[in-house]
């Protein structure tokens, strides 16, 4: 049976970010990522550091897993990473999880296609900002959300810009303009990963929070979209697995 890697299986938690935000779940957090955002939180996915903890796991040993970690107490499960959308035996663990009627998350920069994408029931889409040292492909990401256009009724897919300064928020403008009828997200970055101050960190973060909101209001060409910090890293600071 073809194998996943991955980095940590965790849950039930809430969702912190986006489109599904506080809803109860469980995580899969795949490792590698065709990206190296300079502030990525998760980069003990790609940058060598967790290396010792990437399993080559088959679909049924995820789905086993993720029974014993949440037992009959969860419905719904998110795939991130790293980038989950680099691998297509990914399909197996979709199957699996929609013959359980379990629903399923996925959060994935937009830079590669699978076909199991069509299969997420809420796929969220996060290109990213100059601040990441990161360049958007546009053809690769138009690709991709037309393909999505044909989605079945139940599917949502969302779009979501995490935003730390003046650039990143004219390119969070930018994505939203070009794609007006995506729902759209802007998300607080978090600037300060490494810290175990939850307290400095919680404030900091409002604040940023709260300046982000004031910029978006007053902005005409921004209306119908939606502002949001990481909710988890207000809970629970930049602890991990949760
Ligand atoms: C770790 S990524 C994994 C999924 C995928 N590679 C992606 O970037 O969308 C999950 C989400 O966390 C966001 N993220 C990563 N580092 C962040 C930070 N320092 N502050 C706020 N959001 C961050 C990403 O933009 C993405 O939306
Ligand atoms: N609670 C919680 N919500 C999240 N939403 C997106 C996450 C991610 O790292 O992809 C994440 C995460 O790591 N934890
Ligand atoms: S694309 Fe996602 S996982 Fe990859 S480096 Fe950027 S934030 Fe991290
Ligand atoms: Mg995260």
């Amino acid at each position: 049976m073809s194998k996943i890697p991955v980095i940590e299986i965790f849950g039930p938690t809430i969702q912190g970010e986006g489109m599904v935000i506080g809803q109860k779940t469980m995580f899969v957090r795949t490792a590698g990522c065709d990206y190296s955002c300079s502030w990525c939180d998760s980069a003990f996915t790609w940058d060598g550091s967790g290396k010792s903890l990437i399993k080559q796991m088959t679909a049924e040993e995820i789905w086993n897993e993720l029974k014993r970690l949440g037992g009959n107490g969860f419905s719904f499960v998110t795939i991130s990473g790293g980038n989950p959308a680099l691998i297509r035996h990914l399909e197996h663990l979709v199957r699996i999880l929609k013959e359980n009627g379990i629903q399923i998350g996925v959060e994935t920069q937009g830079s590669r296609w699978q076909d199991w994408l069509y299969e997420v029931d809420q796929l969220t889409i996060s290109p990213k900002p100059p601040s990441s040292g990161m360049k958007t492909d546009f053809t690769v990401l138009t690709e991709i959300l037309e393909k999505l256009e044909n989605r079945k009724g139940s599917q949502q897919v969302s779009l979501k810009v995490v935003v730390f300064d003046e650039k990143d928020y004219g390119f969070a403008k930018e994505v939203h303009l070009r794609y007006p009828g995506v729902p759209f997200f802007l998300q607080v970055g978090n600037d300060d990963i490494a810290t175990t101050d939850q307290k400095k960190l919680v404030h900091h973060l409002l604040k940023k929070y709260e300046a982000l909101i004031d910029t978006v209001m007053a902005d005409e060409e921004l209306k119908n979209v939606k502002v949001l910090p990481q909710l988890h890293t207000l809970v629970w600071g930049n602890k991990r697995g949760v």
